[in-house]
């Protein structure tokens, strides 16, 4: 099946960025009617950096809090979370931390119908304010439909003193956006799959804004976080106005996906992805180069050795990467033939 257009636009209702945003969840759990029986689910590094913080605020509200550290983004994980939400009889579910913990905590909320709310701890990827989940099942990850966070409590304190692989990793997410956007439209001009200009422009948008400001992203600096941080919303937007991750996932998303699949070890998400951008904006006859200027500036990883992952796995996801979702039309097409998938890797220098 194409990717629709769906005609219902899920939003989160209250979005908070800034320094110290944390200490005001009580206000928005009020704000929001929320019930006093939240379920937070949190990672187990952090637990320690944002999951405590959050069940102490709650707690002191006068809530029943109960806490569950979920290690992957897989579909037994969200299964866990369910019963303990059902256990526990949660009102709510607060998902603290990394892209699999708001992820599970997203779909496993969404399956028991519950409010969400989303508290990243790193600025590393766009589902932070999506109403998309990613969770892997039977070795394959797939992008879910779930209900948007009804807030999310981006605290840039917090965020900053994440390792900056992380946030470089989010402005890998960001970049891939260009490619994403290209491979929608070359799917609407060859196989008449419905586009969103809204969604396309903003996604694109949110990219530009973000390259044309690459070299004021640095380490320790609160005000990168926070330019990161609201490209991400904005890119978590454009999907929400699309119904599908179409505007910010391509097949530079598919070779990421593929790399999890094939590669021993993978590398984060975002950082796989804006190395996959550099490749795929080849493919398109794009300004390859500026993409891979920009993750350098950045401090983002442009090739396999940079990413910790042997050029054979580079190569071989490259090859598969048409098969993670077929129905998703991109510029792989019906897949690069073995000698296409070196040219492009050699000349894009991602492999030596
Ligand atoms: N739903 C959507 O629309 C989208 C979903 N995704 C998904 O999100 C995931 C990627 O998320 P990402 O966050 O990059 O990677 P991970 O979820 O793999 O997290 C990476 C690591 O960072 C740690 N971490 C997070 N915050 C901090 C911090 N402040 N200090 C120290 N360590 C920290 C995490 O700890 P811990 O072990 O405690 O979690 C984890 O070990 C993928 O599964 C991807 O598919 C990506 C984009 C969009
Ligand atoms: O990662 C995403 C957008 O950045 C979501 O995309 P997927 O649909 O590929 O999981
Ligand atoms: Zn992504």
């Amino acid at each position: 099946m194409q990717d629709g257009m769906k005609k219902w636009m899920q939003l989160p209702r209250d979005v908070l960025v800034g320094h110290g945003v944390i200490n005001d969840i009580n206000d928005v759990c009020k704000d929001l009617k929320l019930g006093n029986d939240p379920l937070v689910v949190t990672g187990t590094t952090t637990k320690k950096i944002a999951g405590d913080v959050v069940c102490d605020l709650l707690s002191d509200c006068g809530d029943n809090v109960h806490i569950v550290a979920s290690t992957d983004a897989s579909m037994s994980e969200v299964e866990r979370v369910k019963k303990e939400a059902i256990e526990h009889k949660a009102s709510y579910l607060v998902g603290v931390g990394s892209g699999k913990s708001i992820d599970v905590a997203k779909f496993a909320a969404t399956q028991v119908d519950v409010p969400f709310l989303s508290v990243p701890t790193a600025a590393s990827h766009d589902g932070i304010v999506s109403s998309r989940a990613s969770i892997r099942s039977e070795g394959k990850t797939t992008s879910v439909e779930a209900n948007a966070p009804m807030a999310v409590i981006a605290d840039t304190e917090i965020i900053s003193r994440a390792p900056y692989r992380l946030l470089a990793a989010g402005c890998g997410d960001i970049i891939s956006n260009y490619t994403a956007v290209k491979d929608w439209e070359l799917a609407h001009r060859l196989t008449n799959e419905p586009f969103s200009e809204y969604a396309a422009a903003l996604s694109l948008m949110t990219a530009r804004i973000l390259i044309d400001s690459a070299d004021s992203i640095k380490p320790d600096l609160e005000s990168s976080v926070r330019m990161v941080v609201k490209a991400l919303v904005s890119s978590g937007v454009a999907m929400s106005i699309a119904g599908s991750s179409r505007p910010a996932s391509g097949s530079e998303h598919m070779f990421s996906h593929a790399l999890d699949m094939v590669a021993p070890e993978h590398a984060l998400h975002g950082e796989q992805c804006g190395l996959g951008t550099i490749m795929i904006m080849y493919l398109h006859g794009g300004d390859w180069c500026r993409i891979k200027e920009c993750l350098e500036v950045i401090g983002a990883p442009t090739t396999a050795e940079e990413l910790g992952i042997e050029d054979k796995y580079i190569l071989e996801a490259l090859l598969v990467a048409h098969t993670i979702r077929p129905e998703r039309y991109t510029i792989l097409g019906t897949g690069l033939t073995p000698a296409a998938a070196e040219k492009v890797a050699r000349i894009t220098k991602v492999i030596s």
